[in-house]
């Protein structure tokens, strides 16, 4: 384990930190991190994991990387990232670092890490998940960066939490107007980090959802979390050791921002997931209407009802654990709302599909080679849901956008069933 001296003289262990995904996002987010570990080597171990779902890729002859004695034969995507260190497939012409290393064994790259970054579609999840639990430290943390939420018969919970839950750590969320394209090129963008972890791990004062650990016994207090139908969970969190530096917001912070991905940190936790994953929904519907030649104002009438229902499912389903003012000031909410329905890959996949009069899902396949869009599938379970619930009235954009995609209605009578919104 890699050690470096402290004020004290004793052993200060380094964080070693693993993203789990590689995709359009995963690989900038990588980008991102490899940056701050060897800007910041007395606090993290400068070699990024990063854990690729393995496949193959071809080579083009026109390519600069296109290799003779290969030939047209497939390679395997990994052996193309630490030979080129460019994401050939998912992230093109964009230089990594070199201290990224792909690795297409999940449980090998997630080994002795303290930071785990999850950064991949929502539906690959929970395959995942059961792949690494029971092979992580026991202390370690993680942040999610996942825009979807997770939707079973039982409710609605928010990836940050499940995977909490599910892997016993406490896992915090990133979520941002954050087109991963323009962040890769290094333009200048705005992210929200939620981390509030119980105050063992904190250098600031617990809030009181936390709390802190028992001045007496020393005791750490359980996470509690609670699902959409108020049945609660409780992680019991194993302390981060004393000889690494604090896993705390700074910390986050420290590994996150760059002059050009600036952080804004908060505590809402699930207003910051749930922002990132109803946007996709509205983003879907933002492209509907422009793929009739609506304008802008039919956009930012979508924007406007999108924003709201965004707002009014996190106050029904969550109550006080979410803050409007994550939705309607952070880059999570508003924000990301704006970018998605401007220049997102939900909003792209929509307009084309009216525009040629397709399925957004045969669009996704055409367009997008391999990457995944998130607004479908959380369309459905959002519907679902609701549906379950006997809501879908009340929520009349979400219901449309997902009555549309199953070809139940047009996009023409978007106008009448917004009409009381
Ligand atoms: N791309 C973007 O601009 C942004 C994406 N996000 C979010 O980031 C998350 C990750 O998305 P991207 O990195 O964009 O992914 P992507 O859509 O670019 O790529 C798809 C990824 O899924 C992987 N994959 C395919 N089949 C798999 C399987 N069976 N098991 C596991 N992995 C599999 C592929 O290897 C690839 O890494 C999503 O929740 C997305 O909403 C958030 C902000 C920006
Ligand atoms: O989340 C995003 C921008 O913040 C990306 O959205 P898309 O997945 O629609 O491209």
């Amino acid at each position: 384990m890699a050690s470096a001296p402290t004020l004290g003289g004793g052993p200060q262990k380094k964080h070693k930190v693993t993203i789990v995904g590689s995709g359009n996002w995963g690989s900038t987010i990588a980008k991102i991190l490899a940056e701050n570990t060897r800007a910041n080597a007395d606090l993290f171990e400068e070699e990024v994991q990063m854990w690729v779902f393995e496949e193959e890729v071809s080579i083009p002859k026109d390519s600069k990387y296109y290799d003779e004695a290969a030939g047209d034969k497939p390679q395997k995507l990994t052996e193309v990232i630490n030979k080129h260190h460019e994401n050939v497939k998912y992230l093109p012409g964009i230089a990594l670092p070199s201290n990224i290393v792909a690795n297409p064994d999940i449980r090998d790259a997630v080994k002795g890490s303290t930071i785990l970054i999850f950064n991949l579609p929502h539906q690959f999840i929970g395959n995942v998940c059961k792949q690494i639990n029971g092979h992580i430290l026991p202390y370690a943390r993680g942040i999610s960066c996942i825009k979807g939420v997770n939707v079973t018969d039982d409710g609605v919970s928010l990836f940050s939490e499940w995977i909490g839950d599910g892997l016993g750590i406490y896992c915090g969320a990133l979520s941002g107007a954050n087109l991963a394209r323009e962040i890769a090129a290094e333009k200048w963008s705005e992210t929200t980090i939620a981390y509030d972890p119980p105050a063992m791990d904190y250098s600031r004062a617990p809030t009181p959802r936390t709390g802190s650990p028992n001045p007496t016994t020393g005791e750490i207090p359980e996470i509690q979390h609670t699902d959409a139908r108020g049945r609660a969970s409780k992680t019991k969190l194993t302390a981060v050791p004393s000889d690494y530096p604090p896993l705390d917001q700074d910390c986050f912070r420290t590994l996150f921002h760059r002059p050009y991905f600036h952080v804004q940190l908060v505590s809402d936790v699930a207003g910051v997931s749930l922002s990132g994953a109803l946007k996709n929904v509205v983003a879907l519907a933002a492209g509907f209407v422009d793929g009739r030649g609506w304008g802008d104002n039919a956009k930012a009438a979508i924007m406007r009802i999108g924003l709201m229902e965004m707002v009014k499912f996190g106050k029904e389903f969550f109550g006080e654990t979410v803050q409007t003012a994550t939705f309607t000031e952070s880059s999570a909410g508003v924000a990301d709302l704006i970018t998605s329905c401007s220049g997102g890959r939900n909003f792209r996949c929509a307009k084309i599909s009216v525009e040629k009069g397709i399925s957004v899902q045969e669009v996704e396949k055409q367009e997008l080679n391999g990457q995944k869009i998130q607004g479908t599938t959380t369309a459905e379970e959002v519907n679902s849901f609701l549906k379950a619930r006997g809501l879908e009235s009340e929520y009349p954009l979400f219901t449309a956008v997902n009555d549309i995609l199953h070809g139940k209605r047009q996009v023409d009578e978007i106008p009448n069933l917004m009409s009381d919104s």
